[in-house]
């Protein structure tokens, strides 16, 4: 790859924790020079290095206030990259640096001659990457086979059985031994330094450099303590590798609430470390525990956090609660971690969908992901070839159908023209008269039911008179019949999403939401509405259903179906609605705005020849930028209180707004 295109990678890695290309440039530069133009180091583990650099650089730039505001408060920086750490040839071979508990923990667990040897290491001073507390960032070695390890350190005056948020990142973990022993305390004046572990003699130096040193605790009385976890065992296994934290956290977790472990009169501190260290072993041999399913549930237990944008070693809030520690409310207790996924699609779409909460505060939302429409149960959607006729695909094309100098029959729908460009765009004409019949409809865009399911679903015994549906201009694009290539410029929206999207928790209220994280030039296809496919009087079962539960539903179905309006009445077993609330695509995830939305939904024929069942496709209005959130007007009418769902109050934010 190119240098321009290894760049333009690594902006896409550090926009999707939501930094600017800008502040990233002279880090990415600088990074370039320290490793000798080494690309590799810097994409290695998604880019780590760079996210790590950026930190450093940004805390550096700041004073001392704004830099414990941002630990306190803003984001977790990700933990160090212990194989880049060894690379960098700028090596401390002094303690003088560290602090005294560092240090205080450097020489106690190991004289400076110490060697790894297999799966018993021991550290020296030297051999310790420590995480930076001074804004320079000090560079470190660390012997090959001991290149991992936790530190964690807390900045109250608690003691460690006290401990309820280990909130600083990790250095590095290491794959070190699964302990088994006994604390072993030892003070030195104002200093505390305890080791739990059998196989420790804390007393004797010798010993000392070659025990397994499994968990190392030390205190100040200035209230800092460190935490050093070594689980060297796992050096032995040869699957190994180096877990993210934050599932290995979790993993204990849950098995803790299984087994019911912590109300048990054995529980101890020492069981939870040693646990903690056998579950990180675990962790690290599961390298794929879930299936790559195309439908894949999303809930707690298999969320995985992003070592990228939160490597924070901190525990997730039921374990706060396992703990049952005393906490007293410090300023760490505020303190936040950007919680993210890597691809929500678990590899279902062409592309990676992240999720990142920036508050850290939010439980991942719960669904599960299908990339395409699937049918609930009765809706009756009929997809067979035998139903196209010649006149309603280009059996004869081949190629590109846009390159043709006559439109092909696809084109019938949009007026004997395509709507795409060449370059994939919604042709300008096509979209504005789309996006004119919905912000400023005619009288004659709206077609009325002789007995509108929908007012049915308001009031069954008395329905009012139906209140028009808006109608909408199609898109027709070439489909399987059709004699052109998978890549005719007429096929856009069944090749699937291809830009850069991520769901990110909105600060306005809204829940999550939807951004891109590239520019979009206006007329680009964004991703499908995908959903359940159900018949009214499905939906109507389904919105009771979620009622009795005493639950609001949080996703708007949409109707389905160009039948809605028309002469001959359509019963509610026939309607077709789409509803994204348990299954459904990325698109659940688009917010409302009234009116001036920067996308819009038009319905897509592709494997029907009728309107009965279509796609709808969300394409932009206007030119976005990275970042701008993505929304579309829900058709919402705010003053319906009749209507069977209730609406929200609107925090869309636009000069229009209906709903606030
Ligand atoms: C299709 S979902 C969109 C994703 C949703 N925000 C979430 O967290 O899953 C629709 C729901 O999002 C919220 N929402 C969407 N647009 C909103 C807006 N403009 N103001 C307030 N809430 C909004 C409402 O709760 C609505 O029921």
């Amino acid at each position: 790859m190119a240098n321009r295109e290894r760049a333009s990678c690594a902006f896409k890695a550090t926009r999707a924790l939501g930094i600017r290309d800008e502040e990233v440039k002279p880090v990415l530069l600088n990074l370039l020079k320290l490793f000798d133009m080494k690309w590799e180091l810097i994409e290695a583990e998604d880019y780590r290095a760079l996210i790590d650099a950026y930190f450093e650089s940004k805390e550096s730039k700041m004073g001392s206030d704004e830099k414990s505001l941002m630990e306190h408060s803003v984001y977790e920086r990700p933990s160090k990259i212990p194989h880049l750490e060894q690379q960098k040839d700028q090596i401390s071979s002094s303690t003088d640096s560290l602090s005294p508990v560092e240090k205080m923990i450097f020489s106690s667990m190991a004289p400076k001659d110490s060697t790894c040897k297999g799966a018993s290491c021991a550290f020296s001073s030297e051999q310790l990457a420590v995480e930076p507390r001074s804004s320079h960032p000090r560079k470190e070695k660390m012997p090959s086979n001991c290149h991992t390890r936790v530190f964690i350190k807390q900045r109250t005056k608690q003691s460690v059985s006290d401990e309820a948020d280990f909130a600083e990142p990790p250095a590095a973990v290491h794959p070190g031994n699964v302990f088994q022993g006994s604390f072993v305390g030892s003070t030195n004046g104002n200093n505390l330094v305890t080791r739990l572990g059998s196989q420790c003699d804390a007393s004797s130096s010798k010993d000392r450099m070659y025990c397994n040193s499994n968990v190392l605790i030390a205190s100040s009385t200035s209230g800092e303590v460190k935490i050093s976890l070594n689980c060297d065992s796992a050096v032995r296994c040869q699957n190994f590798k180096v877990p993210d934290f934050n599932s290995v956290l979790k993993y204990l977790e849950d098995k803790y609430l299984k087994t019911h472990k912590l109300v048990t009169p054995e529980f101890s501190m020492k069981t939870l470390f040693k646990d903690l260290c056998e579950c990180y072993v675990q962790v690290g041999q599961l390298h794929d525990p879930l299936p790559n399913n195309k439908a894949l549930r999303i809930d707690n237990s298999d969320m995985v956090v992003d070592k990228k944008a939160s490597s924070s070693f901190r525990l997730p809030h039921s374990s706060k609660n396992l703990l049952k520690a005393k906490h007293k409310a410090t300023a760490c207790d505020k303190k936040r971690s950007v919680r993210s996924l890597n691809d929500i699609t678990k590899g279902a779409e062409n592309v990676k969908i992240s999720l990142v909460d920036e508050s850290g505060n939010e439980d991942f939302p719960k669904f599960t992901y299908i990339p395409q429409n699937i049918i609930y149960q009765n809706a009756y959607v009929q997809i067979s070839l035998a139903r196209i006729a010649d006149v309603d695909c280009c059996s004869s094309c081949s190629g590109d159908c846009l390159s043709s100098r006559i439109p092909c029959a696809c084109a019938r729908e949009t007026g004997g023209e395509f709507a795409y460009t060449p370059k994939g765009l919604l042709k300008d004409d096509f979209l504005t008269a789309c996006v004119c019949m919905r912000r400023a409809p005619k009288k004659d865009h709206f077609v009325y039911c002789q007995d509108c399911p929908l007012e049915r679903s308001k009031n069954e015994d008395l329905p009012e008179p139906c209140k028009g549906h808006l109608l909408r201009k199609f898109i027709k694009e070439c489909w399987r019949k059709c004699g052109c290539h998978m890549t005719c410029g007429n096929r856009v929206v069944q090749r699937g999403i291809t830009c850069d999207l991520q769901v990110f928790m909105t600060p306005q209220g809204k829940g999550w939401g939807l951004r891109t994280l590239q520019d979009l030039p206006k007329g680009s296809f964004i991703c499908e509405y995908v959903g359940e496919i159900l018949t009214n009087t499905e939906l109507y079962e389904r919105n009771i259903q979620i009622q009795n539960r005493g639950n609001n539903r949080h996703t708007y179905p949409v109707t389905l179906d160009a039948d809605w309006g028309s002469e001959k009445v359509l019963r509610d077993e026939e309607a077709l609605c789409l509803d994204a609330t348990f299954s459904g695509n990325v698109a659940r995830f688009i917010n409302h705005r009234c009116h001036d939305g920067n996308l819009i939904d038009i319905p897509v024929e592709v494997e029907t020849p009728d309107r009965h069942y279509y796609h709808l496709a969300f394409f932009t209005t206007r030119d976005v930028t990275a970042s701008e959130e993505l929304t579309w007007d829900y058709g919402i009418d705010f003053d319906d209180y009749d209507h069977p769902i209730k609406a929200f109050r609107c925090s869309c934010g636009s000069a229009y707004c209906r709903g606030n």
